[in-house]
């Protein structure tokens, strides 16, 4: 076998009390796939931004390419050769998507004058996004104007345009759909056969076992196996990761369709831009209605429609007893909860404690008489979410920054579900959740099915739109091209074909 480009020699990572790693030894070599895989929390991102600069480890040492490896920031690392696409939006809203490649490196683009010559820099980075397979997005558009996917497209172009002898990519397939992975996946087979190395992390143990050549298991800041190619077994992959074996049912275990007759909210003929032209649906009492398709099909709009997040052109949303749904705050007033796709930015308050951002949802449920607000009352409700959903974290009060991915994820889900919305609007809920979270993630959806609630499932993962949903819509260019009733013989196959 060849030397390691990298080595990772007792690595220790502690947050205050949290011990995020344990002395971890990691080798990764040129040539390889390595994945990592692990519950929320296990230490994934941790070791992965230890080798990439974003910061550094309490203890142990680390060498790339034969030297001793200190990056100083992920600019440094970059610069000198290892990449890293983060798991949370790593872009700027505020610039072009220029501005977001070029950041750090504005000068070469500066003339005699010290004026930045525009136009030069929006062509290298419209050159930046061909070169990774993006045809439609250009180097002058606001970041802003973007979805979430192509945002990540635009930080891989970033990465990738210092052609990294190592490229780390944090869970960033379920930001993904279809045609995005498809992207990232040529990108890293192309870097891997020219000799450089990558470092996957994703909780889809299908998708991983699919890409990587080699896969570490962590659990709670410890090593626990690498597995090579020939090794991979799914369960035996599983059992390592959560130290035991997964019991129960994971998807719902029936296969017919059931809802109430009477609808939950309705959606009439919905205009807005190309994203919904003139969408209508009708969600009823009791029904996970699923919404798939490609990125950029409409449905991630659709869902802040329905949540009355939108400006719409035309058309109205409106709740079973005729109330119109044009504001969140009148949504949630509705009892309409609404998980974005876009944790960060549209669910999550990262600046303020786990409490804080729970708390905020469920103040009725907890209130004494409907309105007074204890903090023993406020406390206890948020310990019950927090054991609920496993979430890792010291206690209520640590800042929901502090978090992994995946138990940022479990605190927007806990605020929702906590909180007695009759109406769920649930934009890819188990993004970068893990198998057992999402396990009772499901578990949970089904419990709030049978009392009667109404979820709206927007997912870009197939295999749980097809586990859980009663209904399935498929969505393509703004407009709904099927519709699938639960049945066990409907597959992947089935309704790929409405999407593209
Ligand atoms: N800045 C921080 N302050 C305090 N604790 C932190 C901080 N960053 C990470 N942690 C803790 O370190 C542990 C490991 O987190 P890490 O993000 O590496 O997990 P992960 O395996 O990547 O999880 P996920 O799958 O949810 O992304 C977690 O308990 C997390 O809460």
């Amino acid at each position: 076998m060849s030397e390691p480009i990298l080595e990772m020699k007792n690595i220790s990572k502690n947050f205050g009390s949290v011990i995020a790693l344990k002395n971890v030894d990691l080798e990764v070599y040129p040539g390889e796939i390595r994945g990592l895989i692990g519950e929320n929390g296990s230490g994934k991102s941790t070791i992965s931004s230890i080798a990439a600069g974003m910061q550094k480890a309490t203890s142990g040492r680390m060498t790339f390419k034969k030297q001793s490896w200190e990056p100083v920031s992920m600019i440094d690392a970059l610069q000198n050769g290892i990449g890293m696409v983060v798991q949370e939006s790593g872009t700027i809203s505020g610039v072009t998507v220029a501005e977001n490649i070029f950041l750090a490196e504005l000068s070469q683009f500066r003339n005699k004058l010290g004026m930045i010559n525009k136009k030069a820099m929006n062509q290298k980075a419209t050159e930046a996004m061909r070169a990774i397979g993006v045809e439609h997005v250009t180097g002058d558009m606001p970041i802003a104007s973007l979805d979430f996917q192509t945002r990540k497209l635009v930080e891989i172009a970033k990465v990738m345009l210092k052609n990294p002898d190592i490229l780390v990519i944090d869970e960033t397939s379920t930001a993904l759909s279809q045609d995005g992975r498809e992207i990232m996946y040529s990108l890293i087979r192309k870097l891997r056969d020219s000799g450089k190395a990558i470092i996957f992390i994703s909780h889809d143990l299908e998708e991983i076992m699919e890409v990587c050549d080699t896969l570490t298991v962590l659990r709670d800041g410890n090593l626990i196996r690498t597995f090579k190619k020939e090794e991979f077994n799914a369960d035996e992959i599983r059992t390592s990761m959560i130290g035991r074996e997964l019991q129960g049912d994971y998807y719902r275990s029936d296969f017919t369709p059931s809802s109430q007759k009477e609808a939950a909210i309705t959606a009439t003929n919905l205009k807005y831009k190309e994203e919904l032209k003139s969408v209508s649906i009708t969600l009823k009492k009791g029904e996970i209605l699923g919404i798939g398709g490609l990125a950029a099909c409409g449905m991630h709009t659709l869902g802040k429609a329905m949540f009355g997040a939108l400006a719409l052109e035309e058309g109205e949303v409106t709740t079973y007893d005729g109330t119109k749904i044009n504001s969140p705050h009148i949504a949630v007033a509705n009892k309409i909860g609404y998980v974005s796709k876009d944790r960060d930015v549209e669910s999550l308050c990262l600046s303020a404690s786990i409490q804080d951002n729970i708390a905020v949802g469920g103040m009725e449920k907890y209130a004494v008489n409907g309105f007074l607000i204890t903090n023993k009352k406020e406390k206890e409700y948020v310990a019950k979410q927090i054991k609920d959903l496993s979430i890792k974290c010291s206690d209520g009060d640590q800042l929901t920054s502090q978090l992994s991915g995946g138990n940022k994820q479990k605190v927007v889900f806990g605020k929702w579900i906590g909180c007695g919305s009759e109406i769920l609007i649930l934009d890819c809920p188990t993004r970068g959740v893990d198998i057992g979270v999402k396990q009772s993630m499901y578990q949970l959806m089904m419990e709030l099915k049978k009392e009667g609630k109404a979820i709206l499932l927007i997912s870009e993962e197939l295999p749980e739109l097809l586990g859980m949903s009663d209904r399935l819509l498929i969505m393509k260019d703004g407009s709904i091209t099927g519709e699938f009733m639960r049945s066990e013989s409907l597959t992947d196959a089935d309704v790929i074909g409405y999407m593209i």
